[in-house]
């Protein structure tokens, strides 16, 4: 048996990137999926985005789901203020402990907590686990078909507070219409859609901003 993606990403930060420089670390990411083999991280020119959000928002607390490699992770954590954390959902073992490495090697472990699970069965612990009272920031990268019922459980939960920026990867490829039709339509969001790429690709996709009202 040969070494899965995530593992070949893995070894091309390690080859690559500088330890503790979380630059290094995504440029070597993005040059593995550009030059070496596609994955599903968020990329440069969405990640440009993420980063003018993440760095608006400036949270003391953010949610991501679904890890998967932690790029999104690390250029999320990267941007926090200080005494700011983040805490990011996978509930593929293989994945959280490539991502683990990939969030060590840029020097971000501090700042972040990898949990393995499903994010229906921790959201509604995460106030007790964690401490968390609510999110400032969430970041949904994770099944596309979950991005809805998971923020109608971070509501239920509590977890939302007035102002909570919400930031959904795929509302146009692969999609999230039901997510879409929801925060663009619900009286307790104000939603807006930022136009890009799918990552390493010229096919369209885009991230949709959504702050929570209350
Ligand atoms: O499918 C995409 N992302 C899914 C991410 C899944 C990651 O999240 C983890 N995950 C899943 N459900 C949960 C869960 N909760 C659910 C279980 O209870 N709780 C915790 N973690 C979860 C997985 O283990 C993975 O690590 C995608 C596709 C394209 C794409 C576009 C065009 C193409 F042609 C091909 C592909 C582009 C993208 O940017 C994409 O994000
Ligand atoms: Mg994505």
């Amino acid at each position: 048996t040969g070494t899965t993606r995530p593992q070949r990403l893995l070894r091309a930060v390690q080859e690559r990137a500088t330890r503790g420089d979380s630059e290094s670390v995504i440029a070597a990411i993005d040059h593995f999926c550009r030059h070496q083999e596609w994955a599903m991280n968020v990329g440069d020119e969405k990640g440009f985005i993420l980063d003018s959000v993440v760095s608006e928002v400036s949270p003391q607390t953010a949610l991501e789901l679904g890890t998967y490699c932690g790029y999104s992770t690390v250029r999320i954590a990267r941007l926090l203020p200080p005494g700011g954390h983040l805490i990011t959902l996978e509930f593929n073992p293989n994945y959280a402990a490539v991502a683990r490495q990939v969030i060590a090697w840029a020097g971000l472990e501090d700042m972040v907590q990898v949990v393995e699970g499903a994010s229906g069965d921790w959201i509604p612990h995460l106030r007790e686990h964690f401490g968390i009272e609510s999110f400032d920031f969430v970041f949904l990268d994770h099944w596309k078909e979950l991005y809805l019922p998971d923020i109608k459980l971070l509501e239920e939960c509590g977890l939302l507070r007035k102002g909570t920026v919400l930031l959904a990867d795929n509302v146009i490829c692969p999609g999230t219409p039901d997510y879409l039709e929801y925060v663009r339509k619900s009286q307790s969001y104000e939603s807006h859609y930022f136009g890009s790429h799918l990552e390493y690709t010229r096919a369209e996709d885009g991230l949709e901003k959504s702050v929570y009202l209350g």
